[in-house]
């Protein structure tokens, strides 16, 4: 369905992205992962057609992107920055592109904009991002278009949108919709991919099912225990990497199976097991040496 390949463009100032290559199945949910500045956006916009790459090609849907145009119409796009028609209201815009699109998606709107919960006729200038975004994600998804490309979807959509958001995207998917979604949060591509590219310094460094990147994560547990004592024989137990103690808190960090971790924790009487807060950092770096390079 889309296949990018050697995609190369080097910015004036070094930056930019390099040898980029990837293919994403029709009816897949496929992740574009990586930090800020990484060349998410950037690969984005060259598979769309708006910009020409130095070296590389885009095909999608058997269209040469940056030559031909006429893969849009099939294609729904929600950009990471969305430039809207100052003056109009999100009806108004909505309308507006319905016409270029040249189909008519008036009760797919509907549903979605019900879905979404926000008032479509406010006016754009007077909208919130998270508002904007909606308007973005209604754009993207109403004429049913065979694939959905989404730079950073959830950007600005409280938890709740968030969730009503990984709902739409899973029941497109189960209409055979594909998708391609860019992120830096890994846990948002999770709930939704099955397969995912991870892209770091403008190189793809590693494309791989999402059951194989969960496995490979490293997560870090905090646990209480009753009493220190508890903690100690809990920090001695066999197969545990502990971070750091302190009185009755021990923290772990696991990759893969957490059953050896349960059980040591419930013979030493936890109190409570808690997954921290994984930083980007966490993740990325499981996935590369101090060279950058993918174990
Ligand atoms: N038009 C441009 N001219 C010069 N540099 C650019 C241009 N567009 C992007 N860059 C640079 O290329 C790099 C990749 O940017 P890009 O926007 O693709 O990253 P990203 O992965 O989408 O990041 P983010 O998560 O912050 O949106 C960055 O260092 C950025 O500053």
């Amino acid at each position: 369905m889309l296949s990018v390949e050697g995609l190369t463009k080097r910015f004036p100032g070094g930056k930019g992205i390099e040898d980029v290559t990837f293919a994403v199945r029709r009816g897949e949910v496929f992740g574009f992962l990586g930090p800020n500045g990484a060349g998410k956006s950037t690969t984005i916009r060259h598979i769309m057609g708006f910009m020409k790459p130095d070296r590389g090609k885009v095909t999608l849907l058997g269209f040469d992107t940056w030559k031909e145009g006429a893969f849009r119409k099939r294609v729904g796009y929600l950009p990471g920055e969305i430039a809207f028609l100052e003056g109009m209201n999100g009806i108004g815009f909505l309308e507006f592109l319905a016409r270029m699109q040249g189909v008519d998606s008036s009760a797919k709107r509907a549903r979605l904009i019900e879905r979404l919960q926000f008032d479509a006729r406010t006016p754009i200038r007077k909208m919130s991002k998270g508002m904007k975004q909606k308007v973005g994600i209604v754009a993207a998804f109403m004429h049913d278009p065979e694939l959905i490309v989404l730079d950073e979807p959830t950007s600005g959509l409280d938890p709740l949108m968030q969730r009503t958001f990984i709902e739409l995207v899973l029941e497109e998917k189960a209409r055979g919709t594909t998708f391609l979604m860019s992120s830096h949060s890994f846990p948002e591509i999770e709930r939704t991919c099955d397969r995912a590219a991870i892209i770091k310094d403008g190189r793809i460094v590693a494309v791989r099912d999402i059951g194989e990147l969960q496995s490979m994560q490293r997560k870090r547990i905090d646990l209480t225990f009753e009493r220190p004592e508890d903690a100690d024989r809990f920090a001695r137990s066999e197969g545990l990497q502990v971070e750091a103690r302190d009185g009755n808190r021990v923290s772990v960090s696991v990759s893969g199976s957490m059953s050896e971790l349960i059980r040591a924790a419930a013979s030493c009487s936890a109190l409570s097991l808690d997954p921290a807060a994984q930083s980007l950092e966490d993740v990325f770096m499981h996935f590369y040496d101090r060279k950058g390079e993918i174990r």
